[in-house]
């Protein structure tokens, strides 16, 4: 299994370019299925999601080719499977995201349920409460999601009880193809949800409203794509924002969008770092050490939950205490115990992280338990005083296109190994 060696105290300094971004390409990669034409699409990141996402894609029938390193070319006219198996599903949670297309297309889905996993339970009930809405037969039988429908679903009015983003995707996706008009409340705000009905219109679908909390969607008879470029990672840009700020440097994200990063940007601020912006760019420096800020999770415009890992390593070493609060999963302090392990001065009181910045972290053998508390881990290993090793990467490696690389280019000591 790989893992990363990295050896701390060095600031990071230069440019990174910014990959699309992973939770906007998966739900544009599975609305290809929707499209009667093959269709492009760029801005892809290279990342074991897109790879487990095109597996699922050419197991349905769908034929695939890579025209460069971060375009794709997806043909789903001859897609004649509707099952998304367990082996898959198990190791990338969106892939709910083909129960929504699939359904609309051809009328059947079986998609193994995704379970609970690291960071909270998930469950998938509001994806499958809006699509009976639409007239969908749904039964959960031996582990799997079994939808059919007769003809087109039809269009309906669908409340989300909570804000669920691949949630709104799926429905958005599904109602695109339905008979009449459906309109999705208290719907997911977030810019990957705008991204997907920026892809749907550009294949002929007619969704508005993509960006507030109700979507109006008049279901069209057929979808036909061209080409669509992914916006960049959001999730990603804040990453090496933090780890520029944590490790006192001066980093500038290229090929990305400020106007995504409101709520993570006024925080590194408040922390004392000095960030300037162009249209697609962001840069950021920090000369001093950061102050602690209080941090609470919530859908988007609010603090998004999966910069949360990264801010408590930020707060872990900055001046003074603060609060973390994590208000969307119920499990994603994972970190905090590696973060222990380190020296840090963390406690966990309900969904609250409560830190006292350490002047100092020292290097420790650590374990990634997902994605973005992987991030936080390295982030550490950054700025700890001797060598840390990061195990399980696998996680991470989900979710950033060779974040070791794009981490070296700015000074980072950091090497993969294998460590099996
Ligand atoms: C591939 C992708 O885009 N992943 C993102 C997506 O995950 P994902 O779409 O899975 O997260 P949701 O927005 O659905 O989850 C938000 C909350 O709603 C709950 N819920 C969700 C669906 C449902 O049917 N019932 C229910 O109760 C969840 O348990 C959670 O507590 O949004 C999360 C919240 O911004 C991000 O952390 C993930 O990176
Ligand atoms: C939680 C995340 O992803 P996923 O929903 O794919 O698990 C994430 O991107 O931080």
């Amino acid at each position: 299994m790989d893992a990363f060696k990295i050896i701390g105290g060095t600031p990071l300094h230069g440019e990174v370019v910014i990959s699309g971004a992973k939770n906007a390409a998966l739900p544009i990669l599975m609305a290809t299925l929707l499209s009667e034409t093959p269709i492009t699409i760029t801005n892809v990141p290279r990342l074991n999601d897109i790879e487990t996402t095109i597996k699922l894609l050419t197991q349905l029938g769908a034929s695939v080719s890579w025209r460069d390193s971060n375009a794709v070319t997806i043909d789903a006219t001859k897609v004649d499977q509707h099952k998304a198996s367990y082996e898959l599903v198990k190791t990338m949670r969106a892939s709910i995201l083909v129960l929504g297309p699939l359904l609309a297309r051809f009328g059947h889905a079986e998609v193994s349920l995704p379970g609970g996993c690291a960071i909270g339970a998930r469950p998938v009930n509001l994806h499958i409460h809006g699509l009976k809405l639409m007239g969908a037969d749904i039964e959960v039988e031996n582990g799997y999601i079994i939808a059919r429908n007769h003809g087109r679903l039809t269009g309906a009015t669908i409340f989300m009880d909570t804000v669920s983003v691949t949630g709104t995707e799926n429905l958005m996706m599904a109602a695109a193809l339905a008979e009449g008009t459906t309109i999705i409340e208290n719907a997911a705000r977030e810019p990957e949800i705008v991204d997907l009905a920026n892809c749907l219109n550009a294949m002929g679908a007619k969704v508005s409203g993509a960006g507030t909390d109700t979507l109006t969607i008049e279901g069209v008879s057929e979808l036909k794509g061209k080409e669509y470029r992914v916006m960049p990672d959001r999730i990603e840009t804040g990453t090496f924002l933090v780890a520029a700020a944590v490790t006192q440097g001066k980093v500038k994200c290229l090929n990305t969008d400020p106007g995504s990063l409101d709520a993570v940007i006024s925080k590194l601020q408040e922390a004392g770092a000095e960030v300037s912006t162009g249209d697609d760019w962001i840069e950021l420096s920090m000369d001093e050490r950061p102050k602690a800020v209080n941090i609470r999770t919530a859908p988007h415009p609010a603090f998004p939950t999966d910069m949360q890992a990264q801010f408590v390593t930020l707060n872990v070493v900055a001046q003074g205490t603060a609060t973390t609060t994590e208000t969307i999963f119920e499990n994603r302090f994972m970190h905090v115990p590696e973060l222990h392990r380190m020296g840090a001065d963390i406690r966990l009181e309900g969904n609250t992280a409560i830190t006292n910045g350490v002047d100092s972290l020292t290097g420790a053998q650590v374990m990634a338990t997902d994605l973005r508390a992987s991030a936080s881990l390295v982030i550490a290993g950054l700025v700890a005083t001797s060598e840390t090793q990061v195990d399980r990467i696998y996680h991470i490696d989900r979710g950033y296109q060779h974040i070791e690389d794009k981490l070296q280019a700015l000074g980072a000591n950091i090497t993969r190994i294998n460590a099996s």
